[in-house]
Order: structure tokens, then C-alpha cells, then sequence
């Protein structure tokens, strides 16, 4: 049923619901994902007021459960590939944390199936940029404080897919760039989160022929700050360079810092790693799997600027796989190396070794020994 209200259709309306949802769950605010008559308040791990999960525990008739990814359930020794729950008789935070959080932790019982509201609760905190666990206290449907968010399943599944196509231009300029002076950035909302995400649109692009394309997901670190751990800062500067030189070419620039994790979790996987932790084994500390970025968002912006096929400029087939689905063509390859430090030597074999990326590793290490 579509109807017109202040918020615009139905639709909309659950969309607005997930958005502010998303909201709270980052601001360390419960949240009641509902299915039916079915209730369940959801704490995020991230930041939980105890206090407030003890007081929504005790509204609730059925047993509290700890919701744990895959990723978190193996660090704590489960040969898991799905999501589980572990009861909690008690709020208890300490052992939440050690669950949830704490680097050598074992499970300490019997795990169980999760079901449709608790993967939407998961996907609540991923979308959130939070840890992904979650303390869920059933409560029935009638006990739910008013003042305490609701949101539907169905919604936070349907998000990330209604979104990525809800994306739209709202702000283009020239920016002329050293070595590039032939450019323009165009800022999308939209996408996961409804954050910006930029296209900067290098020289004379001729959408008939295919479009030399790099999707750049963002790097503080490396970007800005030129941070050795990573070969972003490279990849980016010489993209644009090569682009410029060659005539033209589009630089997707999405906000997806730590592959999609946020600013905050990649620091945490940052300090891991610097206690001898590898690039995805970190994450996984965390909860987080591989990766965690999707890029249909990314194929919709290049089609609202006209582009259907495109030299993609990646070593990781993620990024190939994902333009082809969503319908872009992958005309050509070409692969992106930054340079080889000895800190980010790790980092970039891991990415070949575990993630698939096509990197000539031992090309790198040569270029690191020639160096020296
Ligand atoms: N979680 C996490 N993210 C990292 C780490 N190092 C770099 N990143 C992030 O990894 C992402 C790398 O993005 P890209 O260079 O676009 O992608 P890619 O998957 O390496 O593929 P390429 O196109 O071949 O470069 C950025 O979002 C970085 O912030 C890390 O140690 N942990
Ligand atoms: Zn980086």
C-alpha cells in the first residue's frame, strides 16, 4: 500500500525508521526490533548502559541471549560460518565483555541458531559501523517502553539494497587537482548510512568507450596522512596521475574507511595488529569477517553519470565481481600497487594470501630489498 503522509509512502517510512535506528544503536541507545507481536530489545555491545539492559531484563519473560557473529565465535574457538546466540541468565558485564570483546576468550556454553531477529539486530550494528554483538532481551510486545525506538525486520533487511539505488547527486564543482587540473567532484548521498560518497571525474570522459574506473574505499590513514601500514595513499595519488596523463578517468571515493568497519574498529584492529595480530585476523577479534563493503552502491553512481563499462583499476576481485553483478562491464583490468615499506609488506601479502588480491607480492618484496 502506498500512501502520501508527511514522511512520504510506506516505504519511506520504514527507510526513516532503519535510518534513525541506525542512529541509536551508534549513539549506545537500545533499540526494539519487532517481527509481528514478537519484541526484542537490542543493546549493542559497543558502549551498553548495563543498567538499562538489567531494567529491560526485567520487563522481559524469555531468557536474554548474547548475539555473536561468526567471525567473534571462532576466535572463541566455534567452527562457526553462521551467527549464534549464548544465553544470558544474568546481565553480567563482565562476562559480556569477555564474550564480545576480550582477545583470548573461550566460549563458555552451549551456543544456539539465531533467528530472523537477530540477524536484523546484526545487521542493525554492521550498518551502525559498531561491534558487531548484541544483548537481546525478549520482552512481550505490549511491554515495550514508547519512548525507546522500534524498527521491522523486514526493513533492515531490505536497507542496504533500497538504499544503494536511493543514492542521487546533490553537489558538483570543478576542482582543479595538481598534476589533474581537468576535474570535477560530484557528491552522492545515499548508499549505506545515507553517507556522501564522491566521484571525481578526471579530464573528458566518453561514456561510449569503456571508462577507466578505480573505487577507492576510504583510508584516513593512508590517504591524508601518507601512514606507512597501508598502500592506499599510493593507489590513490597515482590513479589519479595515471588517469590525467592517459585523458580521463573516474575515482569512486567511498566512505567505507577500515573495508567498511568505521575509523574506530579499524583502530582497534590497528592496536591488535601492532600486538602481532595480522589485518584480518584483527578483524576477527573484533567480529568482523573479511570484509565488510558492499559496492552496488558504487555501480549506481557510475550509472547516473552515464557510465555502462569500464577498465577497472583493482587487484581485488571483490570489487571486479560486484560491478559485474549490479550490470557494469568489466571491459579490462588493471591492477594498482603502492609502494612495498616494511610495514605494510604484511598487510599486502595477507590481502593476497586470504582476501584473493592480485598482488605480485614477490615483485614488492624485490622492490623493497632494491630500495635498501
Ligand atoms: N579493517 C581494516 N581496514 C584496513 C586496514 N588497512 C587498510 N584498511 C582499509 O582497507 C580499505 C582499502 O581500500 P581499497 O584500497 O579501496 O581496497 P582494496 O580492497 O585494498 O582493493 P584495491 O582496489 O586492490 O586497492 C580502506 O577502507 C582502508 O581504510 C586494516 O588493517 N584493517
Ligand atoms: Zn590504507
Amino acid at each position: 500500500m502506498v500512501t502520501s503522509g508527511i514522511l512520504g509512502s510506506d516505504a519511506d517510512i520504514v527507510r526513516a525508521q532503519v535510518e534513525r535506528a541506525i542512529s541509536e544503536m551508534r549513539a549506545s541507545r537500545p533499540v526494539v526490533v519487532r517481527r509481528g507481536d514478537r519484541a526484542v530489545i537490542a543493546f549493542g555491545v559497543d558502549g551498553i548502559d548495563i543498567a538499562s539492559a538489567e531494567a529491560a531484563a526485567a520487563l522481559g519473560t524469555a531468557m536474554p541471549h548474547l548475539l555473536l557473529p561468526a567471525a567473534r565465535l571462532r576466535r572463541l574457538g566455534l567452527d562457526r560460518t553462521q551467527p549464534a546466540r549464548v544465553a544470558l541468565p544474568q546481565i553480567a558485564a563482565a562476562r559480556i565483555e569477555a564474550l564480545a570483546l576480550t582477545i583470548e576468550s573461550r566460549i563458555d556454553a552451549p551456543v544456539s541458531p539465531v533467528d530472523d531477529i537477530d540477524e536484523a539486530a546484526l545487521e542493525l550494528a554492521r550498518l551502525a559501523l559498531v561491534v558487531p554483538a548484541v544483548v537481546m532481551v525478549p520482552v512481550p510486545a505490549d511491554a515495550v517502553p514508547a519512548h525507546v525506538l522500534s524498527v521491522d525486520v523486514d526493513g533492515v533487511m531490505a536497507y542496504r539494497r533500497l538504499e544503494a539505488k536511493a543514492i542521487r547527486i546533490v553537489g558538483r564543482a570543478p576542482v582543479p587537482l595538481e598534476g589533474a587540473p581537468e576535474t570535477e567532484f560530484v557528491v552522492f548521498r545515499g548508499g549505506e548510512g545515507l553517507r556522501d560518497q564522491v566521484a571525481i571525474v578526471i579530464g573528458k570522459v566518453d561514456p561510449a568507450k569503456p571508462v577507466p574506473v578505480r573505487l577507492h574505499s576510504a583510508c584516513l590513514t593512508g590517504d591524508l596522512f601518507g601512514s606507512l601500514k597501508c598502500d592506499c595513499g599510493d593507489q590513490l595519488r597515482d590513479t589519479v596521475q595515471w588517469m590525467a596523463r592517459n585523458g580521463a578517468g573516474i575515482l569512486l571515493y567511498l566512505d567505507q574507511e577500515g573495508r567498511g568497519n568505521g575509523i574506530a574498529n579499524k583502530m582497534r584492529a590497528y592496536r591488535l595488529q601492532s600486538q602481532g595480530w595480522d589485518t584480518y585476523d584483527a578483524d576477527e577479534v573484533l567480529g568482523f569477517d573479511l570484509d565488510q563493503r558492499r559496492f552496488d552502491f558504487a555501480a549506481e553512481m557510475l550509472k547516473q553519470l552515464g557510465i555502462r563499462s569500464i577498465d577497472v583499476m583493482t587487484n581485488n576481485p571483490v570489487k571486479i565481481a560486484a560491478m559485474t553483478e549490479a550490470g557494469i562491464e568489466v571491459h579490462a583490468e588493471r591492477r594498482v600497487i603502492g609502494r612495498a615499506t616494511d610495514e605494510n609488506v604484511r598487510y599486502l601479502t595477507s590481502k593476497r594470501d586470504r582476501a584473493g588480491h592480485a598482488i605480485d607480492a614477490d615483485a614488492l618484496l624485490a622492490s623493497l630489498t632494491a630500495r635498501k
